[in-house]
């Protein structure tokens, strides 16, 4: 597991990290999810090492983050970065020689991952003369094409089609389920929501929210409900909840607890038909919102 621990970052004396701790689990996808500028980048950067935290720390199951572990993370920065004029599987045979694979080996792991990643192009063609989907492919290629132990990757599906992101999707979740830890962040919240298995929440350098989905979610629930009825719903305002709205046969109230609102709904039964009767819930989308305005 990557640990991050009371990290604080400074540019100049813009405070850009706030004591920012969190997880990213073994086998799980984890979307790190905040607006422009949050400070998502500069998380991830600091997990790399390729920026210092002014203090706190990184740690790999507890012990903190040794060079070589730095080095076997697959990263897909936001700047992307491979060369433009260089034949697609030649820099990608490359990278993957650097990190230590036979020859034979990094050409057909890199084929194959190019046929995953569903690449529209020929694995010989300059990065440059492909679409920018298909550059974006090539990029995450480039973050796997070495084995890495772990995954961290900057706006991975800016830019992809939806094919390409449930293509893309399905090779990250191989990796995550062979046991690698998965980092990805992203603005598109519906992605993400979709896609991963737990969600870090950041606003202006500040963890708002983390957990799974569910966990979220429920963190979020509410104390209100809503309800429709065939006739007129004045006399919940006596039955000892705190009625929010009330319009004819609608209502929705707040109530202590499942119990009271139970009786509420007992005594609108008694007193005839009820179409509608649910606890308001709020969507991933609505909670995201609430974090991050
Ligand atoms: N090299 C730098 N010098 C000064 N300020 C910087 C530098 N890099 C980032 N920042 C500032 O740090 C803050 C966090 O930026 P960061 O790139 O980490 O955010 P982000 O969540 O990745 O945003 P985006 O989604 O737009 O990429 C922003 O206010 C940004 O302007």
């Amino acid at each position: 597991m990557i640990s991050v621990r009371n990290v604080h970052r400074y540019y100049g004396d813009k405070h850009v990290l706030k004591d920012v701790s969190f997880d990213v689990h073994p086998g799980m996808m984890t979307g790190f999810v905040g607006g422009n500028g949050a400070g998502k980048t500069t998380a991830m950067r600091i997990i790399l090492g390729v920026l210092a935290a002014q203090s706190g720390q990184v740690l790999v199951d507890g012990a903190p983050i040794t060079a070589d572990q730095r080095a076997a993370i697959g990263y897909m920065p936001e700047e992307r970065g491979l060369y433009p004029k260089m034949k697609v599987i030649d820099q990608l045979v490359y990278l993957a020689r650097l990190h230590g694979l036979e020859a034979a080996d990094a050409r057909s792991h890199a084929l194959d991952l190019l046929e995953r990643l569903q690449l529209k192009g020929d694995p010989t063609d300059t990065l440059e003369s492909l679409s920018l989907g298909n550059q974006q492919r090539v990029q995450i290629a480039a973050a796997l094409v070495h084995r890495p132990a772990a995954l961290i990757l900057d706006e991975p599906f800016s830019g992809l089609d939806p094919e390409s992101v449930d293509a893309t999707v399905q090779v990250l979740r191989e990796y995550a389920a062979a046991g690698a830890p998965v980092l990805f962040s992203s603005h598109q919240l519906d992605v993400v929501e979709r896609l991963c298995d737990r969600l870090i929440i950041i606003r202006e350098g500040e963890i708002r929210a983390m957990g799974t989905r569910a966990e979220l979610l429920e963190a979020a629930t509410t104390n209100e409900w809503e309800m429709e009825t065939g006739s007129d719903t004045g006399w919940v305002r006596a039955a000892g909840v705190e009625v929010l709205e009330y319009d004819g046969g609608y209502a929705r109230f707040r109530a202590a607890d499942v119990a009271a609102a139970n009786r509420v709904l007992a005594d609108a039964l008694g007193r005839g038909s009820v179409t509608v009767f649910r606890r308001v819930t709020r969507s991933l989308h609505e909670i995201y919102k609430e974090m991050t305005k």
